[in-house]
């Protein structure tokens, strides 16, 4: 295998993470910078918004909840606590446990799973999360003095650096505040998702909200986060509906949707793989969806300003607007070719170990060199067939025709 199929995987991880993760980082850096930078006028006018905090997180919760997001809806209770907070005067003590109790809870909801509602659920997420409380008031002050022969040189070169530092926050809250931090980026890099990005901005964010007591800022916060967590609810609930699990191209709802923007001209291609119920019966059903994966990815980059949808099973639509079946045949018998010179290379399971006593060397896994083939059948908009539907039967005749004829090859409509 080559340095680049090895590295493209985590390419390609890289490049979700990054556009998972910048816009919302770019979004609170304005947010921000207009906050810092801006007038009073602008911040008279938050303190008058105070409930807002409130309102915003309780609707982020309320979704959250009725999408099954139940650890968006821990992060929501939590950041109330944050806001609640500043109408509540805590000792310096309790003030800090709450810092830790609330980086302890995030790093907890970042590394567990949504679980739904039962009460059973319920009780174990809150009771950790109450525990993680505890344990903070606890330990966090003998922690404090236990570390503090190695803070005490970080302590004196930040205060070279900017004595301002360490007047808004102590060496041991940002030793906390990395750890927290570096954790969670772990965690995110590893599951990449909406979901975990809102949480490690509520982690890094509610710190912030802890530094800067300003309850103005806060609230600019809460509403920002509690948005971010309405925005990555509807985002997934988006991608579920419009997008195919397997192979993660736009999904036969997502043609249906579509289909409702073509104007007057444009060219259906139906897609079949050739023969994939004997490959499924030699291979397996798991080899199968691997190779389907393969050729969506494939139909995926047709040119010629070609949409693919995955129809159902291992059909695919290609639809072009504003062009003729003759116009789309170039592009067609390209992603065709493109299919079947493809060599896809399936590793042989290893033989089972043999007994120890018999000095054989096992097998080691063998690749096996396959190739799959797709037909497709082309059909465009006429005065005949006006509506999709009927477009779509003429693709399907074409398709037909494609698979009579020897299969891999492309048939046009006899329109
Ligand atoms: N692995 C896998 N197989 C699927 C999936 N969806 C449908 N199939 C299989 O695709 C096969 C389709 O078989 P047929 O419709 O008989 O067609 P074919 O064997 O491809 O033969 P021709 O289309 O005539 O070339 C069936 O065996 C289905 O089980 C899927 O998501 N994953």
């Amino acid at each position: 295998m080559s340095l680049t199929t090895k590295l493209s995987p985590l390419l390609s991880r890289l490049t979700y993470f990054c556009w998972l993760f910048f816009p919302p980082l770019l979004f609170f850096s304005a947010l921000f910078s207009v906050y810092f930078f801006n007038t009073e006028l602008f911040k008279n006018w938050l303190i008058n918004l105070w409930w807002m905090s409130y309102v915003s997180l309780a609707i982020a919760a309320i979704i959250a909840w009725q999408f099954g997001r139940s650890r968006l809806v821990y992060a929501c209770l939590l950041l109330f606590l944050v806001a609640a907070n500043k109408e509540i005067t805590l000792t310096p003590e309790l003030l800090e446990a709450r810092y830790s109790g609330i980086l302890f809870s995030f790093v907890f909801l970042l590394y567990s799973r949504d679980k739904g509602f039962s009460t059973l659920n319920l009780c174990f997420s809150l009771a950790i999360l109450l525990l993680l409380f505890v344990l903070s008031w606890l330990a966090v002050p003998a922690l404090q003095v236990a570390s503090q022969p190695w803070l005490t040189p970080i302590d004196s070169l930040l205060f070279q650096l900017s004595p301002e530092i360490l007047s808004v926050i102590t060496t041991f809250n940002m030793a906390l505040l990395v750890g927290a931090l570096l954790l969670g980026l772990v965690r995110l890099f590893l599951k990449t998702d909406n979901t975990h990005n809102a949480l490690y901005f509520a982690l890094g964010l509610s710190a912030f909200i802890h530094i800067d007591s300003d309850p103005k800022f806060g609230l600019l916060t809460i509403v920002s986060l509690a948005s971010l967590f309405c925005y990555s609810v509807l985002k997934d609930s988006f991608t579920m509906a419009f997008k195919d699990e397997l192979t993660d191209i736009p999904s036969r709802r997502a043609l249906m949707q579509y289909v409702q923007t073509l104007g007057r001209k444009y060219t259906v291609v139906m897609s079949d793989i050739d023969h994939f119920k004997k490959f499924n019966d030699t291979y397996g059903h798991d080899v199968g969806d691997e190779v389907l994966k393969l050729v969506a990815s494939k139909l995926h980059k047709i040119t010629g300003g070609g949409k693919t949808f995955r129809f159902g099973g291992e059909e695919f639509i290609i639809v072009f607007p504003r062009k003729t079946s003759a116009e789309v045949m170039p592009f067609v018998e390209m992603v065709r070719l493109s299919i079947a010179d493809y060599d896809i290379a399936l590793r042989a399971k290893p033989r089972p170990p043999r007994p120890k006593k018999t000095l054989s060397r096992i097998t080691p896994a063998k690749e096996k060199i396959v190739k799959v083939t797709t037909s497709f059948g082309v059909a465009h908009r006429t005065k005949q067939h006006p509506d999709f539907a009927s477009i779509m039967k003429q693709a399907d005749i074409a398709l037909y025709a494609a698979k009579k004829g020897g299969r891999n090859c492309v048939k046009l409509a006899k329109q």
